[in-house]
């Protein structure tokens, strides 16, 4: 029987293809990233090199497969994704390599969860573009050494802190990715609902932009939502009183917190009273992975000033207490 959550990430996944800037000069926003790659390349090009190995790291959904195959482009040959977790032997890996033509770029996501021993196969194919596979078994066994075509590793990481420092050495350019702010975030969302063919006011595209937690995944997301409204309900048009209605309706809040955000404020203010919690704890009281947590929402919550990270675990900051409403225990009450 068909899986109806894998259609949904399959038509989700079809629907970011189709939104991807496929060149430099379409890529919005991260002004600085783009102009030192595009030198980067540029020099390549002229010298009719490989680009350097790339590292890019950031929260999800700001652009770092986007960047990859943009790289790829600009450069003018093929981009072969893959996922860190999926190389699980050093010849899965081999593969991948040998596979390659010159000048290629393989693109390896989630590359903090690379197996060590597949890393440590990557340390001389990416420095001296050359492998040692073991053949066969038992007396037999030997080592043959393989020859690659140059090629550029891009790696992308939420995790750059759990990346070994040898792999981390091995990336001659290594590029952080922010979050984005709401004037780049109206753009993206103009530009999806012209892809998507749908009218998008002023003042639409600043409530979306504004509630999008400063990735552009979410303002695809929510561009992609609110027209369905639109087109129900509507004229048609995302004017800003629709996008409010149709985000309150999808519990996304006014500053774009969404339903995960605010129990996870509402277990430190509410049920630990601003005491610090351990990441284990939190994961269990919000009954979500600790990973995601960790990559996902934590990141935007201190941004945003709403949590903070201390030695004995999580606390929630003043400016939760009263964006939620709750009442703080006098200070000397607090580590009682
Ligand atoms: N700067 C940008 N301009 C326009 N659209 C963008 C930009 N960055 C990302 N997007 C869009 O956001 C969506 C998510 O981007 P992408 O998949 O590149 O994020 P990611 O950082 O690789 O996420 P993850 O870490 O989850 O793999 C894509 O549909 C892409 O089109």
């Amino acid at each position: 029987m068909a899986n109806p959550n894998l259609n949904a990430e399959l038509r989700e996944h079809s629907f970011e293809q189709s939104l991807r800037p496929l060149r430099l000069n379409e890529f919005i926003g991260q002004q600085k990233i783009i102009d030192n790659l595009s030198v980067f390349i540029k020099a390549a090009r002229m010298r009719s090199e490989s680009l350097d190995h790339v590292l890019l790291s950031g929260p999800p959904g700001l652009g770092k497969t986007t960047l990859a195959t943009v790289i790829a482009n600009e450069m003018g040959v093929s981009m072969r994704p893959t996922i860190g977790p999926v190389l699980e032997k050093p010849g899965d890996l081999a593969g991948l390599l040998t596979n390659l033509e010159e000048g290629d770029v393989l693109f390896i996501d989630e590359i903090h969860r690379l197996n060590p021993i597949v890393e440590e196969y990557l340390y001389s194919a990416m420095e001296d573009f050359k492998i040692d596979i073991v053949i066969d078994s038992g007396p037999n066994a030997r080592s043959v050494q393989i020859e690659l075509k140059r090629f550029t590793l891009v790696g992308a990481t939420t995790r750059k802190g759990l990346l070994t420092a040898p792999l981390r050495a091995r990336f001659g350019i290594d590029l952080r990715l922010d979050y984005y702010d709401t004037e780049l975030l109206q753009l993206i969302a103009r530009r999806t609902a012209s892809i998507l063919n749908i009218g998008l006011s002023d003042k639409g595209s600043f409530e979306i932009a504004r509630r999008s937690r400063g990735t552009p995944r979410i303002v695809n997301r929510l561009v992609r939502r609110t027209r369905d409204f639109a087109e129900v309900e509507g004229t048609g048009e995302i004017t800003d009183i629709l996008a409010d209605r149709a985000l309150n309706a999808l519990d996304v809040d006014s500053n774009g917190l969404d339903d995960m955000d605010i129990r996870i404020l509402n277990v430190l203010t509410e049920l630990y009273k601003g005491k610090p919690v351990g990441l284990g704890t939190l994961a269990v009281a919000v009954n979500e992975e600790k990973g995601t947590i960790e990559e996902v929402y934590e990141p935007f919550l201190i941004q945003e000033g709403f949590l903070q990270r201390t030695p004995k675990g999580r606390v929630a900051t003043q400016k939760a207490f009263e964006y939620l409403g709750v009442k703080r225990d006098a200070p000397g009450d607090l580590f009682g």
